[in-house]
């Protein structure tokens, strides 16, 4: 039987991503017919070449960098070997792995919703497709997510670069790699790399790494990251071919150049809006042309157009996408009678050792801070991991905390007990009344809560112990 040339529903999704799927299944569930669009339904960016694959790579490092420094502990290790094929091995078959349970799940959407092909707005609520089939309908979910930057001029490098998208796929380790970038990516894999016994340097343009807020969390990170990593800031970094490799310059807060064999660009993922139709949309775009969008209802100004996920270039994280999908997906089922949606405390984790945690608002919108070091945490001592830096920002006039910044052991495990409080709107005094286990990490934020409530009227509460155990 021939296919239709036009399809007909409630709403149609554009783009099978973490964002897509969440909004496919909250408009089906909410009652709505739907058409699911992606020329290759391969999996999602964060199975393929996202966020399984890279904390594949850096679990590596971090089996290696515990052999390396086994030592300290009095462990005597002979010679350590790195077997590069089993390294990319692992990371390749255990990655395949989350991608064939991703592509199951996708295969469970019925036939009739999902449609191979390439979508572009044609119309108010129509689309066009790139094998000339049509799809009208009611609402509209843009999920398209986002693509590596890479400027022509590195582009030309060819296979010299390296970018999310391949650097996966590599069967061996470089001996020296650069990479462009101390954002996310840039950090969590010039760390590993480096880890993995890479000659890695790193280039910003800025003088900062990771966006981070607080210079005492900024100046723990840097030195930390320094210790494996050649850290250059604030440059303009050029590479040229060089051999079968490339030649970086840098000019700017300092000078040089030096010979690697690739490097990894990793300097930001814009939203990936090319080739989409917007024009024909007549949607009011910001200055990085985006569609403006409210983001507790993920609609685009009064249209029938929603966005959700990498696109809406808010919080390109995983959990923001799958958040705007089931937003996106329940409000364009709903088309016109969006309902808003509060969000969650924005929050990021980087995966370096030790990790940087970012949540909420800043020292710039606080009236208190307290800040924590680790470099003399009880538990952090005896594991050796007694390095890292803590600032918690806090409201006035009773410290409701609304933010913090950390680079600190089991910083993904702290930061997510700061995001759940801090979302909950509890009080540094509140925080303190829970209890906290001897000896743990956690207890490296006691200090940083007193500092916050001796400096706000509500004062360390009177039934907590104001001591602290050895280490604490
Ligand atoms: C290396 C790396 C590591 C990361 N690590 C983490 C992490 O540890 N934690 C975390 O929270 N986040 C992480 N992220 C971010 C996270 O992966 C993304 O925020 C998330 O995957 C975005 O999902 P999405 O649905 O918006 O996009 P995607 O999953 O990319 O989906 C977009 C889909 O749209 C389709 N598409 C594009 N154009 C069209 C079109 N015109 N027509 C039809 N279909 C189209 C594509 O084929 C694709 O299937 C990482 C990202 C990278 C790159
Ligand atoms: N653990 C995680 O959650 C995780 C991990 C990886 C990626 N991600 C997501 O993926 C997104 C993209 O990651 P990313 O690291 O590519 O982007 P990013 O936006 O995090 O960082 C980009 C960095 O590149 C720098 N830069 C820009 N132009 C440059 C140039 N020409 N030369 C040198 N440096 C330059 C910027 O100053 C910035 O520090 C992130 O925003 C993040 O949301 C998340």
């Amino acid at each position: 039987m021939s296919q239709p040339r036009t399809f007909q529903c409630d709403v149609a999704i554009i783009g099978a991503g973490t964002a897509g799927l969440a909004a496919e299944r909250a408009a089906r569930g909410n009652g709505a017919s739907t058409l699911l669009i992606d020329p290759d339904f391969s999996g999602t960016t964060c199975a393929t070449v996202g966020c399984m694959p890279s904390k594949l790579l850096i679990a590596a490092a971090k089996a290696h960098h515990a052999v390396s420094r086994a030592d300290q502990f009095g462990i005597t290790v002979g010679e350590v070997g790195l077997d590069d094929a089993a390294i990319f091995g692992r990371v390749r078959a255990e990655r395949d792995r989350f991608v064939a349970l991703t592509q199951k799940s996708i295969g469970e959407i019925p036939e009739s919703v999902r449609i191979r092909a390439r979508a572009r707005l044609s119309g108010p609520g129509k689309l066009e497709l790139d094998d000339g089939r049509h799809v009208e309908a009611r609402a509209i979910v843009i999920a398209t997510g986002s693509r590596p930057a890479m400027p022509d001029a590195l582009a030309a490098l060819g296979d010299r670069v390296l970018t999310n998208e391949t650097v996966f796929e590599l069967q061996r380790l470089p001996r020296r790699l650069a990479v462009m970038g101390s954002g996310a990516i840039g950090l969590e894999m010039a760390q590993a790399f480096a880890r993995l016994g890479v000659e890695v340097a790193l280039f910003d343009t800025s003088r900062t790494m990771a966006s981070l807020r607080c210079p005492r969390v900024h100046a723990a990170l840097q030195s930390i990251i320094a210790r494996d990593v050649d850290i250059h800031l604030g440059v303009d970094a050029r590479p040229e071919p060089c051999g079968d490799g490339i030649r970086m310059h840098w000019t700017g807060a300092s000078d040089g150049e030096a010979t690697f064999d690739q490097v990894l660009v990793a300097i930001g993922r814009p939203p990936a809006l090319d080739g989409l139709g917007l024009d024909t949309a007549g949607l009011a775009l910001d200055d990085r042309g985006v569609p403006c969008h409210d983001r507790n209802t993920m609609r685009c100004g009064n249209s029938n157009v929603f966005l959700a996920g990498d696109v809406a270039g808010d919080h390109p994280l995983l959990h923001e996408a799958s958040h705007d999908g089931a937003i996106a997906g329940r409000n364009a089922a709903a088309c016109p009678a969006p309902i808003k949606v509060d969000r969650h405390v924005p929050f990021s984790i980087i995966f370096t050792d030790p990790q940087v945690v970012t949540i909420g608002q800043s020292e710039a919108d606080s009236a208190v801070s307290g800040t924590a070091d680790f470099g003399d945490q009880g538990r952090a001592r005896v594991e050796a991991r007694n390095e890292g830096a803590l600032t918690l920002y806090a409201a006035a006039p009773d410290g409701v905390l609304i933010g913090a910044d950390l680079v600190a052991p089991d910083g993904e495990h702290l930061g997510h007990l700061l995001a759940w409080a801090i979302q909950q709107k509890m009080t540094a005094t509140q925080v303190l009344q829970m209890p906290f286990y001897h000896p743990t990490i956690e207890e490296g934020l006691k200090q940083a809560l007193r500092t916050v409530c001796a400096a706000t009227p509500i004062s360390i509460p009177d039934d907590q112990d104001t001591g602290s155990p050895p280490g604490a």
